[in-house]
């Protein structure tokens, strides 16, 4: 048994729309930053036993299906990716042919509200494949494990590690190079604080997924943006974080999000992610 707990992390410069459905591909670069594990996260526990005849999930306290082939991809890239596993201590012992016959059980809880645009999809999805990376003792580096937690929900790729992160959209038609790096650790901006204001905790109306397909089929604003815009911005924003240059940072995220939302409104039909209380507290901020 292995219990893992993983930050979920907020885009401040987002990832919106993807070219491939199946893999998780963006349509561009985006940069994240992830919470303290103390605050907003997700705690996984995955066990293994001879006697489990089914792969079987629960979130918050609930039974999933697991039959959804993002469930199925991230179960079957580690799978894939299982080696030996020996505990003499414990009498352990699995040898890597026989991941494929073995089934899991996993609990999952979110200490935050689930699919209400706070992001427990990426904490869920990361947590999910590092603690069946452990406990199947694959070898791949968090890199790695992040285009497979791609294949759970995109924005998981980044909630493989702390500090700011860039997800690379990459080239590739295989996805092979759409993955995360750091681009600096939870060390080089400290004095940063981030306040998370919830200003609703029902699930959405739109899910990620749903959204950003319709906009990825309606929007010429998106196009615009995934070519024009978040290039120049993805660089600029580097440049902010690394210089640790708070007014060019504030400005950059909040246009890149003002433009995401502008994104949902030119979406057919419009997605409205905010409501009367973020446009009350935007009008305070800005
Ligand atoms: N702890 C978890 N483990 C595995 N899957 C999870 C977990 N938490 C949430 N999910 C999955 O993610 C889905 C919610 O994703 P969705 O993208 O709609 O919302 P969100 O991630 O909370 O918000 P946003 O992406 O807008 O920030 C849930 O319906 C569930 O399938
Ligand atoms: C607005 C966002 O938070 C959208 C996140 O979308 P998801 O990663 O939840 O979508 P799927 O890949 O379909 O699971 C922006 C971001 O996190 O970059």
């Amino acid at each position: 048994m292995v219990t893992a707990q993983t930050p979920t992390n907020i885009a401040v410069i987002k990832y919106w729309g993807k070219r491939d459905e199946t893999l998780i591909l963006p349509v561009n670069d985006s940069i994240s930053v992830t919470l303290d594990p103390a605050h907003l996260c997700t705690t996984t526990t995955v066990a293994v036993s001879p006697s489990f005849d089914q792969d079987r999930m629960w979130l918050n306290g609930k039974e999933i299906s697991l039959s959804g082939g993002r469930y199925q991809n991230c179960l079957r890239e580690i799978r894939a990716r299982a080696c030996d596993v020996q505990d003499e201590e414990k009498g352990i012992k699995i040898a890597k042919k026989d991941w494929e016959k073995l089934h899991v059980h996993v609990a999952s809880y979110n200490n935050f509200p689930t699919a209400a645009g706070l992001a427990s999809s990426a904490a869920g999805f990361a947590c999910l494949v590092f603690a069946l990376a452990k406990l199947m003792n694959a070898k791949e580096d968090n890199s790695e494990l992040s285009a497979i937690a791609r294949q759970g929900s995109g924005s998981a790729c980044r909630s493989l590690f702390g500090g700011f992160v860039k997800w690379n959209m990459g080239k590739a038609e295989d996805g092979s190079d759409s993955l995360a790096v750091q681009l600096v650790d939870e060390k080089h901006w400290d004095e940063l604080v981030i306040i998370i204001a919830v200003v609703s905790s029902r699930q959405k109306e739109t899910s990620s997924t749903t959204g950003m397909r319709d906009s990825v089929e309606t929007s010429l604003l998106l196009e615009h943006r995934a070519k024009e815009v978040v290039p120049k911005r993805t660089k600029q924003m580097e440049e902010a974080i690394k210089n640790r240059d708070f007014g060019s940072f504030a400005q950059l995220a909040c246009a890149d999000s003002n433009q995401f939302h502008a994104v949902c409104l030119d979406t057919c039909p419009p997605i409205f992610y905010m409501n009367d209380t973020s446009h009350r507290q935007d009008n305070q901020l800005c």
